[in-house]
């Protein structure tokens, strides 16, 4: 993976950004659910998108899993390194979905429909709802999950029935893979009780497996801990930071739950009402006037209120310390 030098000034999202979201906007009818939005997401790092409910941040995940076409917008997707403006350039005016080079390629995922952000641009996601198929065996949810390589080395043909040898050994990597990621999130003895039969805590998990097995250069997380007791929350922040760092792999994800999102993230976007209100370090987004304001509900018109009163609890405790 190529790397940026990083001044200790520089954040990872502005010098080597995996996702550029650029003026991103979503129309439902009369309803803009996605107003004008942009950001990066860093190579490498873990990035939240939060906001109060109906903000947005669900709509977004849908644009860039090309579960729905944006209104207007452009998605950058870039392997190995961020492009060049010119690259950027290019691709957008000849009207391709991608630019592959030798030791880059970028994607234009407002051009893509799902399949392809998935198994070409190498973007995975998980759902707010979990989404396994509960009467297959928990093996079987991650075999699945590869079929598209199963069915690259068995031609599109009837090489698996006949047992030839480059689809036995893509079917034995595949077995493999799926084990590797079982161990991982401590499901592998369960691996042959049907999914649904798993309690929500470890269905949570296997989706997150399940996704890890299409070898995503972007995970992409909705809620992973909605439902999650406190004990398995931390053990969802370990499965996460594991995950970044053993195999580079950036994640940006939705999430309510403050202690998952404060702990793990190096990046936080904050939405409401479809339009980007805070950008930043958690740190700095926790004490955002605006932030606070769109959280406790409170109007415009409160939000200088609640600023001065920041002030005067930082005052304060720096009097204090
Ligand atoms: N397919 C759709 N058709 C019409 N409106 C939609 C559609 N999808 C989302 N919306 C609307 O867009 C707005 C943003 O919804 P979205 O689900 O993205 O918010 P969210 O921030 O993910 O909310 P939550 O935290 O509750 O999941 C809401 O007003 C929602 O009703």
């Amino acid at each position: 993976m190529a790397t940026s030098p990083l001044s200790a000034a520089t954040h990872r999202w502005e010098a080597d950004p995996i996702l550029t979201v650029e003026h991103l906007f979503m129309r439902f009818g009369g309803l803009v659910a996605v107003n004008d939005l942009s950001f990066n997401v860093g190579r490498g790092d873990i990035t939240a998108l939060i906001g109060p409910n109906g903000a947005g941040k669900t709509t977004v995940f849908n644009c860039i899993t090309g579960f729905y076409k944006p209104s207007e917008g452009r998605l950058a997707l870039a392997h190995n390194r961020a492009p060049t403006p010119d690259e950027l350039a290019t691709v957008t005016a000849i009207g391709e979905r991608a630019l592959v080079g030798t030791d880059a390629a970028v994607y234009l995922l407002e051009r893509m429909p799902d399949y392809r952000v998935s198994g070409e641009a190498k973007v995975a996601r998980t759902f707010q709802n979990i989404r396994l198929f509960t009467g297959m065996t928990v093996l079987e949810n991650l075999m699945v999950a590869q079929h598209n390589a199963l069915m690259t080395a068995s031609g599109f043909s009837l090489k698996g029935l006949f047992g030839l040898p480059g689809w036995n050994s893509a079917a034995r990597a595949a077995t493999e893979k799926a084990k590797f990621w079982l161990e991982k999130v401590e499901l592998l003895d369960r691996a042959d009780d049907p999914a649904g039969d798993l309690p929500y805590g470890a269905q949570r998990r296997l989706e997150i497996a399940r996704a890890m097995c299409s070898d995503p250069i972007l995970l992409c997380l909705d809620e992973p801990a909605a439902g999650l007791n406190p004990r398995e929350s931390l053990e969802l922040n370990t499965l996460l930071r594991m995950i970044r760092a053993e195999h580079g792999t950036s994640i940006l994800l939705i999430e309510h739950d403050m202690s998952v999102v404060m702990e793990i993230s190096d990046h936080v976007v904050v939405l409401d009402y479809g339009t980007k209100i805070a950008d930043g370090t958690p740190e700095a987004v926790r004490n955002d006037p605006r932030v606070i304001a769109a959280y406790l509900g409170v109007d415009e018109d409160a939000v200088e209120e609640v600023e001065a009163e920041i002030d005067e609890i930082e005052a304060q405790s720096g009097a204090t310390s």
